[in-house]
């Protein structure tokens, strides 16, 4: 059960007359179990901030606390061995391997975890199951539908057990009904396993599933798009 909080949070691309700041001085918290919901137009900054929620980025200045980590102070490997263990992410693209089935596309970051088989195995199918997708576990994704082959890559996310779960336009692809219905699982899991959860969208009814909602306008935090 992670808080994780961003002070100050400032992150320029370039310098100089080509500078473009992507966040400017955003001061953010998401509690452990609560899904965050962070909206904003086309480069408004959504994807950089979840990039330095999670470590991929490093900002130009400010912090980024993992409880009482600052993630921004660590060195490459203590910064890998936090991302690895402790935040996972899904992408609004699924970033499935289209040779494995689903449930081998869930075990591969387990693979990085000092686990035996026979603890990856259970992690995998406890992971599928909490998905829904139990009976096509041995699936390609090319077999799935949008749907599934999202909630495949939400499955593949728990497995290793975040603290933190960093989901980027997650709905982006995925029609209105099976959007709702995949951000209505990432609200579920995050009550259910007190995963701290923050999701990006442009898309207001995925933002009014949300037990908080935030808004960035050109880098800055707005005030909350709705209560
Ligand atoms: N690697 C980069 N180098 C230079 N500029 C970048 C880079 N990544 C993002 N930007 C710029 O930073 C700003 C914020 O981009 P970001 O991708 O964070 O926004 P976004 O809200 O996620 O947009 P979208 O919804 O289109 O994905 C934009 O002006 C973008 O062009």
């Amino acid at each position: 059960m992670s808080t994780i909080r961003t002070e100050g949070l400032t992150c320029t691309y370039g310098s100089g007359a080509a500078a473009v700041h992507a966040l400017r001085g955003v001061d953010l918290q998401a509690a452990p179990g609560e899904l965050l919901v962070v909206r904003g137009r086309s480069g408004s900054g959504k994807s950089t901030l979840l990039h330095a929620l999670g470590g991929l980025v490093r900002p130009t200045s400010g912090t980024v606390h993992l409880d009482g980590t600052d993630l921004t102070a660590l060195g490459e490997a203590e910064l890998l061995r936090v991302r690895r263990e402790q935040i996972a992410y899904v992408f609004q693209t699924f970033g499935l391997l289209p040779v494995l089935s689903a449930a081998e596309n869930v075990e591969v970051p387990l693979r990085l975890l000092e686990l035996d088989p026979a603890q990856r195995e259970a992690r995998v199918a406890a992971a599928i199951d909490a998905v829904g997708l139990t009976r096509h576990a041995a699936q390609r994704p090319d077999e799935l539908s949008g749907g599934q082959q999202q909630r495949v890559a939400i499955a593949r996310a728990l497995a290793t057990r975040p603290q933190v779960l960093l989901a980027d336009e997650p709905t982006g692809q995925l029609d209105s009904q099976n959007a709702l219905s995949v951000v209505g699982l990432l609200l579920e899991l995050a009550h259910e396993h007190g995963v701290t959860t923050v999701v990006t969208t442009h898309d207001p009814a995925v933002a009014d599933r949300a037990d908080r909602v935030v808004e960035l306008r050109s880098g800055v935090l707005a005030a909350a798009a709705r209560a």
